[in-house]
């Protein structure tokens, strides 16, 4: 997508963050105390996290005490934004050097996780690749339905098993139909929640090494779904995952729907995970590859 457009769907979808900053409404005050307490507020309002804020305001005072706020401080407070966001690791998914690509997919129940792979399967078909969907969360029937209606329409195949089948044998199946066919990517759905935290843990971990012991070398990104709404509440979720099964990188949903998108920041800096994607609506082409840049720019417009 041209860079025009995607920082028009950007803006639109980081809307509530960007009105929490209001930085016309800066123009022309004191940069004061009360002024620094006021972007302190915002900034972890909008979920930046306390490390990264305290980072800013202390860049801003320093540079700027006493004078008057204009577009050169936008700027400022933009370029340590997007200093903060800056990861040198390539924001685009691995493609796997011998078919198939295998993308494992963690997330608790709600965060957007089957939405969410629907539209990247969506994503991946249109730029002409085959696509195998494994549904590995046996434990919730209708998690595999959801799926299936997804991947019907992206024209996916998917891979399921009856109702409370092992999901590892799920995985396995799927990787050998991927092979079978010489898929281009293979993308697997995992449960959200089981009866424990522990067994929701030790399940991922399985699935992960049926799946490394079929294909050498994949899985080649393990991407953990994160609520973009549930601001620092995100950040203990992906501790947790990224403990049990190393997670490569985040796809941050709900963003449209919430005042927290700073969260991005929070993420990058506090997990070192690279946020690959952004869910900015419900439609099937709301999800969008990430650029610091241009989310900063939507932030502050
Ligand atoms: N506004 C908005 N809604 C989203 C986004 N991503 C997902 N949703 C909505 O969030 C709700 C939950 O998404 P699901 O994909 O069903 O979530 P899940 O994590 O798979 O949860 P379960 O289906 O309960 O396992 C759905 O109504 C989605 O349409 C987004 O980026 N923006």
């Amino acid at each position: 997508m041209a860079i025009k457009g995607l920082l028009e769907r950007f803006k639109k979808g980081l809307a509530k963050t960007a009105q929490l900053f209001n930085v016309r409404s800066w123009f022309g005050r004191k940069v004061d105390q009360e002024f620094l307490d006021e972007l302190e507020s915002r900034l972890i309002q909008a979920d930046v996290g306390v490390v990264a804020t305290a980072q800013i305001i202390k860049s801003v005072r320093e540079a700027y005490a006493d004078q008057t706020a204009d577009e050169e401080l936008v700027e400022f407070v933009k370029n340590q934004l997007k200093e903060l966001l800056h990861d040198p690791r390539p924001d685009v998914l691995t493609v796997a050097a011998k078919k198939p690509s295998v993308y494992l997919i963690a997330g608790v129940n709600g965060s957007g996780k089957t939405t969410s792979i629907a539209k990247l399967a969506q994503r991946l078909r249109d730029q002409g690749n085959s696509i195998v969907l494994a549904a590995c969360d046996t434990f919730r029937a209708a998690a595999a339905d959801q799926l299936s209606i997804w991947a019907e329409r992206a024209g996916c195949e998917i891979v399921r098993g009856a109702p409370g089948a092992d999901p590892a044998s799920v995985a396995h199946d799927a990787c050998q139909r991927a092979l079978a066919r010489s898929t281009d990517v293979l993308i697997v759905d995992t449960a959200g929640r089981l009866h424990t935290q522990t067994h929701l843990m030790r399940e991922l971990e399985k699935i992960k090494s049926v799946i490394q012991r079929q294909i050498p070398g994949s899985p080649h990104e393990v991407l953990l779904v994160l609520d973009g709404g549930n601001g620092q509440n995100a950040i203990r979720q992906a501790e947790m995952f990224t403990k049990a099964i190393g997670c490569t990188g985040v796809i941050l949903t709900k963003l449209d729907g919430t005042a927290k998108g700073g969260v991005v920041v929070a993420v990058r800096q506090t997990m070192k995970l690279p946020v690959k994607f952004i869910g900015v609506g419900e439609a099937i082409d709301d999800l969008q590859p990430f650029d610091a840049d241009t989310f900063v720019e939507s932030l502050f417009t």
